[in-house]
């Protein structure tokens, strides 16, 4: 649907050059809400603005369904942009206008006759929930009214793609929540690819199904969300995700680790999926001779589907706490073990357990 094949954009100004693009190869598929995430200045706008070519590329292409839209003529280019809707950060809409007349202008550029404006706009501010704000101006609203009427002029025409820049960033987190909401409703319910480009983890983690991030104008790492989420590679990505599913270890345990007795073990266990539903703890308390504590969990749901990490506390023999271990990580649980300077953690892998579980 939405291609970049060596896509790379190069600035020149005061005879200096700034490569916001180097080389991004990205494939965004129909019905993907496929976010882009990174620190300012990594070039998550450029690359939104030149799906649309509010930026061309310098060198590489941008194909949308399977064509280079520089290739068009501008006749075919303008009926093409009509595909693609974008939002913005701050609405980019026109406060001297109504909330109608700011809809209907993509219409009245392309010289839709009046009565059919009229009924597709009131359609659209029905969709969005601001029928019966019409004839507000802008100014009389808030800032998730103003992008809903931001959405609602994007779909007004009918787009098989939306482009989001920064959609939530000006919200408080209530209203990001219902506009993030209304963007996944507009994605299943029209089909509408969304590209989203954001600094925060929290939006990616909302609604979108695939993610890049950016850094330095090139693409570091990519993925579907659950995958990135439970194991980022790059230091960046690690970062970001820390910001919304915290697995530092909390300072108390790193005490109790230093301050107890030094032969106490601590676990971080990462669950995944259905893992959560299975109440391991109890379970491994019930098969082997140990008392399993739970000391701290951290649960979020990413695309339905429950994530996050528990700190617990196992004691009993040597032997006995190996096995359970070997039985959780069998359980498709990673599992590492919390050292008392609480930031070494002992990865165990197959290898280290040999068949101890069942010797
Ligand atoms: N028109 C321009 N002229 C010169 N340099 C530009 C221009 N637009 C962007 N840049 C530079 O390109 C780089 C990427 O900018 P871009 O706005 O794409 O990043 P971003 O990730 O969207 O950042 P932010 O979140 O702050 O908007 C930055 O170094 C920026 O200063």
């Amino acid at each position: 649907m939405i291609e970049f094949i060596d896509t790379s954009k190069v600035y020149r100004s005061d005879g200096k050059e700034i490569k916001a693009l180097d080389q991004i190869n990205l494939k965004i598929n129909k019905g993907d809400i496929f976010g882009v995430i990174g620190f300012s200045g990594a070039g998550k706008s450029t690359l939104l603005r030149t799906v649309n070519l509010l930026e061309t590329p310098t060198s590489g292409k941008v194909l949308v369904d399977g064509v280079d839209l520089t290739t068009y003529s501008a006749q075919e280019l303008r009926e093409k942009k009509k595909e693609i809707g974008m939002i913005f950060q701050h609405f980019n809409l026109l406060n001297s206008k109504t909330v109608f007349e700011n809809v209907a202008m993509p219409l009245l550029l392309s010289k839709v006759p009046k009565n059919e404006i009229r009924q597709r706009v009131m359609e659209v501010l029905r969709y969005i929930g601001l029928e019966d704000r019409s004839n507000a101006y802008i100014h009389q609203l808030s800032g998730g009214q103003k992008q809903r009427v931001g959405i609602a002029r994007a779909l007004v025409t009918n787009p098989k793609i939306l482009l989001c820049d920064e959609p939530t960033s000006a919200l408080d987190p209530q209203t990001t929540k219902s506009i993030l909401n209304l963007l996944k409703k507009v994605n299943v319910e029209y089909n509408i690819t969304i590209l989203l480009i954001t600094h925060e983890m929290e939006v990616i983690r909302e609604i979108c199904n695939k993610v890049a991030v950016m850094e330095n104008g090139r693409v570091i790492e990519t993925g579907n969300v659950l995958e990135i989420f439970s194991n980022p590679k790059e230091k960046t990505t690690k970062n970001f995700v820390q910001s919304v599913v915290r697995d530092e270890i909390p300072e108390f345990i790193i005490k109790m680790l230093q301050d107890d007795n030094p032969s106490k073990r601590i676990f971080k266990l990462k669950f995944i999926g259905e893992n959560v539903g299975q109440s391991i703890v109890s379970e491994v308390a019930k098969k082997f001779k140990v008392d399993v504590n739970v000391l701290f969990g951290n649960i979020i749901e990413l695309q339905e589907i429950p994530f996050g990490n528990l700190i617990i506390e196992i004691k009993g023999d040597h032997r006995e706490c190996e096995r359970a271990i070997q039985y959780i990580r069998l359980k498709d649980i990673q599992i590492e073990e919390v050292a008392a300077n609480g930031s070494e953690l002992r990865n165990y892998s197959q290898r280290n357990f040999g068949n101890l579980i069942y010797g």
